[in-house]
C-alpha cells in the first residue's frame, strides 16, 4: 500500500508541477519548450522566473524518483554501471564533428530534415556501422533524433555539441580527462593509504595520470613524479586541456540561464559605486566579473588567477563585446591566492568555485589571506555548490495540498515531500560535481556548517546566505569583531 501512495503523491507533483511550467510559460507568452527545434529555448539563455525554476526542479526530482520506484531494480543498477558509454559516445561525436556535419549537410542536400548515415560515415572516413549505432544510443537519450530509420538530425540538445558552444568544450576535456580519472576512483579510494590521504598527488585523477616506470605494490608508494590537476594543466603538451579547463569554467557559470541567477538573486548594486573595488580571487579568465559588469555601471574589478590563465582571459576581454568604459573597468593580475592578498580594503572578494577545490588546511589559508586584506566594511562572498542531505521525507497531508517548499533556516529550498530533500536526481549536476572533486583533488563541497567553521578559524563571520536560481550559493561573510 505504502508504495501505491508514493506513486500517488509522485503523479500529483508530476501533474502540478508540469501545470506550473506551462502557466509560467503561457503568462510571459513564451512557448514550450521543443525537443525537435534547433535554437535555444528563450529560457534556455535567460533565468527564467522563480516558481518555474522551482517547479521545474520538483518536476525532474519526481520523474527521476517514479522511474526509481517502477523500474525492476537488478535492470536499474546493471544499467547504472553502464553509463560511462554516455560521455563515451558524446566524446566521439565530438571528436568528429557529427552535429556540425549535421547542420551542414542538412542545410545543403535538402530542405528536410536528416541525414543519412552514409553521408556522415562519407564526411568521417568512418564506419557508418559504428557511427550509426552510437547515434542511436544518444538518440535514445534524446540526444540527436533520428527522424526517419538512419536518417540523422541535430535537436535542443545535440545544437549544444555545435562548433563555438561553450558545452562541446565541456565534453571534450570531463569526458576525456575526468572519465581517465574516474577508472582510478574506486582503486584510490579503498586504499588504505591513499583512500585516507587529502593529499591532491594521492587522489584517483594523480594516480591515473602518473606514469608508473616500476611495477609497485598497491598504490601506496608516493611517486614524486605525480602532480596535481593544476600543475597537470600546465605542463607542456596540455595547452588545449588548459584552455578547454578555463572555457569548461566559464560553461558551467552560463548553464541553465546564462548565469543570470546569479545577477538577479543577490544584491550586487550594494557595491556599484566608483570607488568600489571588486577582487576575485581564482577568478579564471574573468567570465563572472564580465557578467557582474552587466550590472554595475561603476565598480572596478580586478580578477587574479595563476600567470597562464590571466593571459588567456586577456585575449578573452580583449575579444569580448565589452564597451570600452567596461574594458577600462576590469583587469587581470597573476596572483597566487597562498600568499599575502595584495589588495586591501576592497569593497568585495569573490571566491567562486574555488575553497571547493582544496582541503581544509589550505582553504583556512586562502580565507585568512584575504581576511587580512578587508577592512570592517569590505566583504567577502563565497559562491559555492552547498551539499544537501537527500534524506527521504515522509508523505503528509500537507505536501499533497501544495507544491511550494518550506525554507529551511538558510533558505535553501527543501523538495516536497515524498522527494529526497535535496530533490535527488534534479540535483544531479551538482551531486556528479561532489564525487568530482574527490576525483581530481581529493578535495570537497561541503555544507552550509563545514563553510562557516572555516571561516570562523579564519577570523571571518556569516552576513547572509543567498539562494539564487544557479547550483550554487551565495555565502556573505565579513571580519569577525
Ligand atoms: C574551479 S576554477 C573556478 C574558476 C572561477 N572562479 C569560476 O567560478 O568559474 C578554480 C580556479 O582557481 C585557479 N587557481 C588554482 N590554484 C590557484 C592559486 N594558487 N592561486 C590563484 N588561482 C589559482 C585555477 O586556475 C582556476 O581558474
Amino acid at each position: 500500500m505504502e508504495s501505491s501512495s508514493v506513486i500517488d503523491s509522485l503523479l500529483f507533483l508530476i501533474t502540478n508541477s508540469t501545470r506550473t511550467l506551462q502557466y509560467e510559460l503561457a503568462a510571459a507568452n513564451v512557448p514550450e519548450p521543443n525537443l525537435s527545434a534547433t535554437e535555444a529555448h528563450p529560457w534556455d539563455t535567460t533565468t527564467p522566473p522563480r516558481s518555474y525554476w522551482d517547479a521545474r526542479k520538483t518536476l525532474l526530482g519526481a520523474l527521476g524518483m517514479m522511474a526509481a520506484v517502477v523500474q525492476n531494480p537488478q535492470e536499474r543498477v546493471m544499467t547504472d554501471t553502464l553509463l560511462y558509454h554516455r560521455p563515451a559516445a558524446l566524446s566521439f561525436v565530438t571528436k568528429v564533428g557529427v552535429a556540425d556535419i549535421i547542420a551542414r549537410l542538412e542545410g545543403g542536400l535538402s530542405s528536410s530534415r536528416g541525414v543519412h548515415i552514409e553521408h556522415i560515415a562519407h564526411e568521417t572516413g568512418l564506419s557508418a556501422a559504428k557511427i550509426a549505432i552510437t547515434m542511436r544510443y544518444l538518440c535514445s537519450h534524446h540526444i540527436f533524433e533520428e527522424v526517419a530509420p538512419d536518417h540523422f538530425s541535430n535537436n535542443r540538445l545535440s545544437a549544444t555539441l555545435l562548433e563555438g558552444e561553450l558545452t562541446k568544450g565541456f565534453v571534450e576535456l570531463w569526458s576525456d580527462v575526468s572519465l581517465k580519472a574516474s577508472i582510478k576512483f574506486s582503486t584510490v579510494l579503498a586504499d588504505p593509504v591513499a583512500g585516507n590521504s587529502i593529499d591532491s598527488l594521492d587522489s584517483p585523477f594523480a594516480e591515473a595520470f602518473t606514469e608508473h616506470p616500476q611495477p609497485r605494490n598497491g598504490i601506496n608508494g608516493r611517486n614524486p613524479s605525480k602532480s596535481d590537476y593544476w600543475h597537470f594543466l600546465n605542463s607542456p603538451g596540455n595547452e588545449d586541456r588548459l584552455k578547454l579547463f578555463a572555457h569548461g569554467m566559464r560553461a558551467n557559470s552560463l548553464m541553465n540561464g546564462g548565469g543570470k541567477g546569479l545577477l538577479w538573486d543577490f544584491p550586487w548594486s550594494r557595491f556599484d559605486h566608483p570607488e568600489s573595488v571588486i577582487v576575485e580571487l581564482g577568478s579564471g579568465i574573468g567570465h563572472l566579473c564580465m557578467q557582474i559588469m552587466q550590472v554595475l555601471k561603476y565598480a572596478h574589478f580586478q580578477n587574479q588567477d595563476r600567470p597562464e590563465v590571466c593571459t588567456e582571459g586577456e585575449k578573452i576581454i580583449a575579444r569580448s563585446c565589452l564597451s570600452a568604459d567596461q574594458k577600462s573597468r576590469i583587469s587581470l593580475l597573476p596572483h597566487d591566492f597562498f600568499v599575502k592578498q595584495p589588495v586591501t580594503g576592497a569593497s568585495l572578494y569573490i571566491l567562486s568555485n574555488v575553497l571547493h577545490d582544496w582541503e581544509d588546511s589550505k582553504v583556512i589559508t586562502i580565507l585568512q589571506n584575504t581576511r587580512n586584506a578587508m577592512s570592517p566594511a569590505s566583504r567577502l562572498v563565497l559562491i559555492e555548490a552547498l551539499v544537501s542531505y537527500p534524506t527521504i521525507q515522509h508523505d503528509t497531508e500537507e505536501s499533497m495540498s501544495t507544491v511550494s517548499n518550506p525554507s529551511h533556516p538558510f533558505n535553501q529550498g527543501v523538495a516536497p515531500a515524498p522527494l529526497l530533500s535535496n530533490y535527488g536526481v534534479a540535483n544531479s549536476y551538482v551531486s556528479h560535481q561532489h564525487m568530482e572533486m574527490i576525483l581530481l583533488g581529493n578535495a570537497m563541497d561541503r555544507n552550509i556548517d563545514q563553510y562557516l567553521f572555516l571561516a570562523g578559524k579564519a577570523g571571518l563571520h556569516l552576513v547572509d546566505v543567498y539562494t539564487v536560481r544557479r547550483h550554487v550559493s551565495v555565502v556573505e561573510l565579513r571580519v569577525a569583531e
